[in-house]
């Protein structure tokens, strides 16, 4: 198992917005995790990626318990995500947004900055190929040099999947990948996860579009009130009661494309 939460808990005063969950992630696979509105989902992500520090529960990533280690030392374990709302420098060119996820696996410095040092050169240079890299792996190298303000919805979701990308991650979150954007390139996000896990990336998305997850996901886990109400391949959790049940009682509604 690469990843796995065991009891995961976290509250915000009096509510529980992620409540004893016990979860796997499979090495090579995409899984996915879905649930009514305020579910608990993104808190989950923030969980295991360390932006909140569990209330309970542990994450274990590779048999290591990563549960008390900060997001940047979790970061640099090979454990990547991104943000529902796209969290992107919108004033900066498309491929100096992804420059920076490379420098998590720099070393140089503000001695080196000031210095001018050899090593900060040859860092610089290998973060900038490693974007040009990434760039072309999600198809915007033409987009390079546009500021993100000037690009469309589509090709900012790209930009955050290369972000991502550029940390050399073993795994990545996403957050909504194709919140906001046309079924044609829901589709075209949709083939960009596929390709990432053929890159041996293993994928878990938090997802609205049902007919994209139904579609793509190995595994989707739903959460409802911050609890894991069911668990399965698409196929299961399509005709699982209780499933339809949170979906169509009045909890939020799922979006069919
Ligand atoms: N930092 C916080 N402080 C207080 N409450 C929070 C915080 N973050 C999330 N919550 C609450 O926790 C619950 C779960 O929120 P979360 O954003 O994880 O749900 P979600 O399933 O991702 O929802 P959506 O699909 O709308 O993005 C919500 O009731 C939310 O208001």
């Amino acid at each position: 198992m690469l990843l796995q939460t065991k009891g995961l808990t976290k509250s915000f005063g009096g509510l529980t917005a992620v409540n004893n969950v016990d979860f796997e992630i499979e090495k090579g696979k995409i899984t996915a995790i879905i649930g009514p509105n305020g579910a608990g989902k993104s808190t989950f992500f923030n969980l295991i990626s360390g932006f909140h520090p569990p209330t309970s529960g542990s994450v274990v990533y590779n048999g290591t318990d990563i549960t008390p280690l900060k997001s940047y030392q979790i970061a640099k374990l090979g454990i990547a995500r991104t943000f529902q709302t796209t969290n992107l420098f919108e004033q900066s060119t498309v491929l100096d947004n992804v420059i920076i996820g490379h420098r998590l696996r720099t070393k140089s410095g503000l001695f080196d900055a000031i210095f001018q040092t050899p090593r900060l050169k040859r860092e610089e240079n290998e973060c900038k190929e490693k974007a040009y890299e990434v760039l072309e792996f999600v198809g915007l190298t033409n987009l390079a040099d546009m500021p993100v303000a000037g690009v469309s919805q589509e090709a900012k979701k790209r930009t955050a999947f290369a972000l991502a990308l550029a940390t050399d991650p073993e795994i990545v979150f996403l957050d909504e990948p194709a919140a906001g954007v046309n079924p044609e390139e829901t589709d075209g996000l949709a083939e960009l996860m596929k390709k990432m896990v053929t890159k041996g990336i293993t994928v878990c998305t938090i997802e609205h579009k049902m007919q994209m997850i139904m579609n793509l996901a190995d595994k989707i886990m739903v959460l409802n009130y911050g609890k894991k109400i069911a668990e399965g391949t698409p196929e299961e959790i399509k005709n699982n009661e209780v499933v339809i049940e949170a979906y169509l009682g009045g909890g939020g509604v799922a979006r069919a494309n």
